[in-house]
């Protein structure tokens, strides 16, 4: 069967969904390709089902460091039926439907492009033309080149995500977002974690600061964190998973959890058929409009390796639809907030140093502990924590970057974002009126100490 659209989109995440909501909403004929389930990685085995996970222990936590509180009973299998719930026992049928009745094509198979100009679109035995073709199809855990890995129990996220029972022991492998939120996750439920990370610190995109910082908290929290080391090779031994590190020691496990970066999905799609190259990392590289050819090709989210977030790749769509749909936008990464949902929270924005410093940036920062400057922290919980760097441009007087570990940063991370992404003057920030007493106060405090 050969069925003429206006626009096709290739995988169903968030950017997917979002793209091919606002194109249908814009009146084209539209079709969602998706081979596994319409929601994405993120709706089944990352950002949601960690965020539940997380959650629970998020909550035991405060109630333990709250005065006249003691730790509630975190019951596993009430957490993991809900985490079922939220992840709509992996059945996607109700969004399949809510997509038809918007009018949208749901073909539920693996996409291959086999044609150009139109571009030709081949799924579920039909043959698909359309004047646009989105490719929004994620990315996957990368497997570290590690010797014996595939004789091993192991977890990528999507197992992790989805786990039934807790592990008395785990290896992590790597320590960025995945590794921090996932091993602290599984240390609060009692499972004895090794982190290996490669490089020296965690979170190593971020301020060396905060690395430090939620290190700290990660040890106070149990983890064994083996920093500057890689796993070399696994073996069974008996029951147990021996790990050898390249520092010489070596860790018995019984599971192995990679976080140790994503690879985009573009092998099998047929694209190098039709003309279209990958970069070297497999990723589709995309102009300011999220257009790859100028035929109509266009890419968003994982799959063009921008920065593997949800709210990207959701913003990523909006872009790609409203410009399809006749009002050109440019994609402005400005201030994208970076949150790691962590006990206490982590959160960041913006250059860090290093970025200011290649932009060749006059840099002035300043560091806050907010329990020595605000009162909030110790209404929160009796034995506080938190601290907020920010990064100012002494030229231009503005923010560049922020940072923050502290009770829920990942949301007043947001006001830094406002700042930075508007330009607003360091002046603004020190007349402003924050409520007493709030978190949010830490950002009059810290502009304070910037010595512009
Ligand atoms: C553990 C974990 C936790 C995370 N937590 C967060 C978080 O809290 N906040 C956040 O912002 N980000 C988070 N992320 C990142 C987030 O999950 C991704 O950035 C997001 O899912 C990207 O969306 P996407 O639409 O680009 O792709 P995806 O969600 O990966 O969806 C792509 C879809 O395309 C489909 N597909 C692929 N190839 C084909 C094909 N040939 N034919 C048909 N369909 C195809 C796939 O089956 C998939 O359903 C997390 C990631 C992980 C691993
Ligand atoms: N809260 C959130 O928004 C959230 C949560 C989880 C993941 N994510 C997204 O998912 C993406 C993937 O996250 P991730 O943490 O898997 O990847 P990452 O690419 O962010 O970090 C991987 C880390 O693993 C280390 N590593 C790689 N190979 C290793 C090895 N062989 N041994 C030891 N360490 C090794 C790297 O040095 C790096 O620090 C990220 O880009 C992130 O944006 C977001």
């Amino acid at each position: 069967m050969l069925t003429d659209l206006d626009a096709v989109v290739i995988g169903a995440g968030p950017g997917g969904e979002t793209a091919v909501s606002r194109l249908a909403a814009g009146g084209l004929r539209a079709a969602l390709v998706e081979r596994e389930l319409i929601g994405g990685e993120c709706a089944y085995w990352a950002c949601i089902p960690s965020k539940t996970l997380l959650r629970s222990v998020e909550a035991r936590a405060e109630a333990a460091g709250a005065a006249g509180l003691s730790a509630p009973n975190l019951d596993w299998p009430a957490l993991r039926d809900h985490r079922n719930y939220m992840i709509r026992h992996l059945d996607d049928a109700a969004q399949v439907d809510g997509y038809r009745r918007q009018g949208v094509t749901v073909i539920k198979d693996s996409a291959r492009v086999t044609g150009r100009n139109p571009w030709r679109i081949e799924a579920g035995g039909q043959q698909l033309t359309a004047e646009h073709l989105v490719i929004a199809t994620g990315s996957r855990a990368l497997r570290p080149p590690i010797d014996g890995l595939d004789g091993a129990e192991v977890w990528t996220n999507r197992e992790a995500t989805t786990l039934r029972e807790i592990p008395r022991r785990a290896v992590m492998v790597g320590g960025s977002a995945v590794g921090v939120e996932l091993g602290q996750f599984l240390a609060h439920m009692g499972t004895h974690v090794t982190l290996v990370q490669r490089g020296p610190r965690l979170l190593d995109r971020e301020e060396p600061r905060l690395s430090e910082l939620v290190a700290d908290r990660l040890g106070k929290d149990g983890i064994d964190l083996r920093l500057g080391c890689q796993a070399t090779a696994v073996r069974r031994e008996g029951h147990d998973t021996v790990v050898e590190l390249d520092d010489g020691g070596s860790v018995r496990t019984d599971v192995i959890v990679l976080g140790a970066g994503r690879g985009p999905h573009t092998t099998g799609l047929g694209l190098d058929t039709v003309g279209v190259q990958v970069n070297d990392r497999g990723a589709l590289e995309i102009d300011e409009h999220c257009r790859v050819t100028d035929d109509g090709l266009w890419a968003l989210g994982d799959v063009t390796g921008t920065a593997l977030f949800t709210h990207v790749a959701q913003y990523q769509a909006r872009v790609v639809a409203d410009t399809i749909l006749g009002t050109p936008r440019r994609a402005d990464y400005t201030a994208i907030p970076r949150v790691v949902f962590a006990q206490p929270e982590i959160a960041a924005v913006g250059l860090t140093t290093a970025q200011a410093a290649e932009q060749g940036i006059d840099l002035v920062t300043s560091e806050l502990d907010l329990t020595a400057s605000l009162a909030r922290p110790w209404t929160f919980e009796t034995e506080p924590t938190g601290t907020l760097g920010l990064l100012a441009d002494r030229d231009r007087r503005v923010l560049v970057g922020a940072w923050a570990t502290a009770p829920l940063a990942g949301e007043w991370i947001h006001q830094a974002a406002l700042a930075i992404r508007a330009q607003i003057p360091v002046g603004t920030l020190l007349d402003g009126i924050a409520q007493f007493p709030t978190y949010s106060e830490a950002y009059l405090k810290a502009a304070e100490r910037l010595n512009l």
